[in-house]
């Protein structure tokens, strides 16, 4: 299983470089990996293994996280009404790839943290507020999507990390916490 151990830290090369486009149908490794990210965020999420194998919770997961310099995402969002309802979304992405987005823009209000990243950086990621994305699931099935608010915010900061972006490489240097005033701050 994958743990702490296993996610690479800022300065590691990897988390700057773009990552490769996945091929299909998918290798056993690529199609393991996957199973694997998910497994991950589940257990992160869950009291009792979180405290176990002492694992940061988290929403999200890139292959470049984990040394692996590939397109691929993790994503595992809650239900954020009912407790242990269905998560929101709990999908891997192969490929994943921004479509199109709105103007409105939106940042989560105390700002953004990073599995990879063992500090607080204070500031808002100022992001976009509605996306559509495609990508292809491990059956090589392509899918489009809608997202907005939090859950876009999510796939938006995994995307990133394909790219070699960190989050904190969108906040405002002069003043960290400036927004303009249209842009959406999310709880
Ligand atoms: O690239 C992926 N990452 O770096 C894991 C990040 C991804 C999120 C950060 C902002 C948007 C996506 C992550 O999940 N976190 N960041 C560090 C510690 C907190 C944790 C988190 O937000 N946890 C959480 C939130 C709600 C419910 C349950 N858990
Ligand atoms: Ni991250």
């Amino acid at each position: 299983m994958i743990t702490m151990n296993d996610i690479i830290r800022e300065g590691h090369p990897t988390l700057r470089k773009v990552a490769e486009e996945v091929s299909f149908p998918l290798s056993d490794a690529d199609r393991e990996l996957g199973e694997k990210m998910t497994e991950f965020l589940k257990n992160s999420q869950d009291p009792e293994l979180a405290e176990k194998y002492q694992l940061r919770g988290g929403v999200g997961l890139a292959a470049p996280q984990l040394d692996v310099s590939k397109r691929m995402i993790a994503i595992e969002i809650p239900n954020m009404e009912e407790e242990d309802g269905e998560p929101f979304l709990s999908t891997v992405m192969y490929n994943p790839k921004i479509l199109s987005h709105s103007v409105q823009q939106a940042a989560i209000e105390e700002g953004e943290g990073c599995l990879s990243v063992d500090r607080h950086v204070p500031g808002l990621v100022v992001r976009n507020a509605k996306i559509t994305i495609s990508y292809f699931d491990q059956e090589g099935e392509k899918h489009k999507l809608r997202l907005k608010h939090y859950p876009a915010i999510v796939i938006q900061h995994e995307l990133d990390h394909l790219n070699g972006i960190m989050f904190y490489d969108h906040i405002n240097k002069q003043n960290p916490n400036y927004a303009a005033d249209d842009v959406l701050l999310i709880q």
